[in-house]
């Protein structure tokens, strides 16, 4: 049984469509990013799955719950993280005090850890908390009672690098612990370092779900180069060069073998080499079509 199932799950605002026919299935222990420009329906997946609003059509399930069902998703919810892409708190309040109340509804066995490894000022009032700070806080809550899935909409924004990574690692030890993480997003660089399988959202639909290896693959990196002598487009007109463009520097997309391109360069003086991972709005265009409104 997976921890968390869609089917032919729709959600319409109106005549605005928030998400359609989505089909999805997380099983136990997976790290499942779910990736999509703004405005995809990441947000309304999220909402519908733990049932802060009703599907039009469809049905979800949570740990074997349905969603749509208040008094199940009750039980459940004793058993689930949710951390919200703004999350809101009364600002009168110190972080102490908010984590206190969230602890007499759910639980907080892993409070003290977890404040000791995010280190929000939990004395301070949250209307003096930076947006990092906040962020911070809303982890704690989401993680402290120990629940088997957490969902995450958009957790890092507003974190700064560092904190970042210290998340992402935190992620994976929590896999490594058995839990089963939904990770929604928007950044492919981060699903990239703790998802193992990633859902694509577009325009309401799920476009595609495969590893991260295999998306990876097929995104390919962005390529800057500069080098000494000129260079004329057919000079870098071989398999897996994409979206090039020769204007005092070299700059194309590649998805072919990198010894290639590496034996490639070899023949030119560089003066300056960037390789980057090509950005989810140019992985959406080349291999889903379409635009993106990011
Ligand atoms: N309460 C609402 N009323 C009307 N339309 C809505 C509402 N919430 C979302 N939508 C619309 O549903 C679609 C999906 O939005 P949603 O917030 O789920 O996307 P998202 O992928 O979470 O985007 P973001 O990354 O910007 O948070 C959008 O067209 C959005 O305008």
């Amino acid at each position: 049984m997976s921890v968390l199932e869609t089917s032919g799950l729709t959600k319409y605002y109106g005549e605005t469509r928030g998400i359609e026919d989505l089909n999805l299935a997380v099983e136990e222990g997976e790290v499942f990013g779910f990736l999509g420009p703004n405005g995809a329906g990441k947000t309304t997946t999220i909402r519908t799955l733990l049932g802060f609003i009703s599907p039009t059509e469809g049905t979800a399930s949570v740990l074997g719950r349905n969603a749509c069902e208040e008094r199940e998703l009750i039980e459940a919810k004793h058993h689930i993280g949710y951390l919200p892409s703004d999350p809101g708190f009364d600002e009168e309040t110190t972080g102490t005090r908010f984590l206190d109340y969230q602890a007499s509804l759910k639980g907080d066995e892993r409070r003290d850890e977890l404040v000791e490894l995010f280190d929000p000022p939990v004395e301070r009032k949250i209307e003096e908390y930076s947006r990092g700070n906040k962020q911070k806080l809303a982890i704690i809550s989401a993680f402290m009672h120990d629940p088997d899935l957490v969902v995450m909409d958009e957790p890092t924004s507003g974190l700064d690098p560092l904190m970042q990574d210290r998340f992402y690692e935190f992620v994976q030890s929590e896999q490594e612990r058995g839990k089963t993480i939904f990770f929604s997003s928007h950044i492919l660089s981060e699903v990239r370092k703790v998802c193992d399988r990633v859902g694509i959202i577009r325009d309401g639909r799920l476009v595609t779900t495969e590893d991260v290896e295999t998306l990876l693959d097929r995104s390919g990196k962005r390529v800057r180069v500069r080098t000494e002598s000129s260079v004329e487009p057919s000079d870098f007109d071989f398999a897996g060069v994409h979206d090039l463009s020769v204007d005092g520097e070299v700059r194309f997309t590649f998805t072919g073998d990198y010894d290639t391109l590496i034996d490639h360069l070899d023949q030119y003086s560089l003066v300056d080499l960037d390789v980057e991972e090509a950005p989810l709005d140019e992985v959406f265009m080349r291999f889903y079509g379409g635009e993106v409104h990011a």
